[in-house]
């Protein structure tokens, strides 16, 4: 089970990375969410930096938390991203893109120097595939980029995937993410060996980005009850 607190203390944790006069890429989701407010507070009482978002909801909520964001072109280094994820396996292979926003969060954690991952003990697991894969595909042939994705799931050694097309919340159509894209969740099960199914499904055409994260995270922070214990890769 999720717990708030967990995540606060994953997030509080993560505010030791953060220096003066930083650029720092703010991730999406309720982890995030918490690091954002923290953050928030200490540019109240005076600390400077400017941070860049991973997604429309989290621009506005850093704008409404004043936080000062400056557009993505204008960015030449990113030195620290903060972000959740929807499941930490060995090595810190990640599962992203719960909340829909994996392109622009991947597009992110590359550009950083310095990925931490912040998460409640419940997205720490021993293989990852339990929570079903998002991959953003192009809404021109979606139909046929699903059979192809189902396919490469198949190639790549993922036994039986099954493949969902997300709906917006509380809505019959098609979720379009930021990027204007449809989101499939794959319902894998158990992902074997992620690089090759990460490189299987790039290599799918319509397909935007996965939800695989694989060399990205070099700070994972789970949070407990108490605090939080950090992972290095
Ligand atoms: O990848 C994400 C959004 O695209 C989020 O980081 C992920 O879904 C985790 O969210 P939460 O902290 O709410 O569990």
């Amino acid at each position: 089970m999720a717990s708030d607190t967990e995540k606060q203390n994953a997030a509080a944790a993560a505010m030791d990375f953060v220096e003066e006069g930083m650029t720092i890429g703010l991730g999406t989701g309720s982890t995030a969410k918490f690091f954002i407010e923290m953050l928030a507070d200490e540019i109240a009482d005076g600390l400077l930096v400017r941070c860049i978002e991973t997604s429309v909801q989290t621009r506005d909520l850093a704008r409404s938390l004043g936080i000062p964001l400056i557009p993505f072109e204008q960015v030449d280094r990113i030195h620290l991203t903060v972000d959740g994820a929807d499941e930490i396996g060995p090595g810190g292979v990640l599962i992203k893109g719960g909340g829909a926003a994996l392109l622009r969060e991947k597009i992110i954690a590359n550009a950083s120097d310095h990925m931490v991952v912040i998460a409640d003990s419940s997205k720490e697991v021993p293989h990852i595939g339990a929570f079903p894969l998002p991959v953003e595909v192009t809404p021109f042939g979606y139909t046929i980029t699903a059979k192809k994705v189902h396919d490469a799931l198949v190639a790549s050694g993922v036994e039986r995937p099954r493949i969902e097309l997300r709906k917006a919340p509380g809505s019959v159509d098609l979720l379009v993410t930021d990027g204007g894209n449809h989101i499939l969740d794959c319902h894998c099960g158990r992902i074997p060996d992620p690089a090759k199914t990460a490189a299987f499904l790039s290599g799918v055409p319509g397909v935007v980005e996965h939800g695989l994260f694989i060399g990205l995270a070099r700070t994972v922070i789970i949070g407990d009850e108490n605090g939080a214990h950090i992972i290095e890769y």
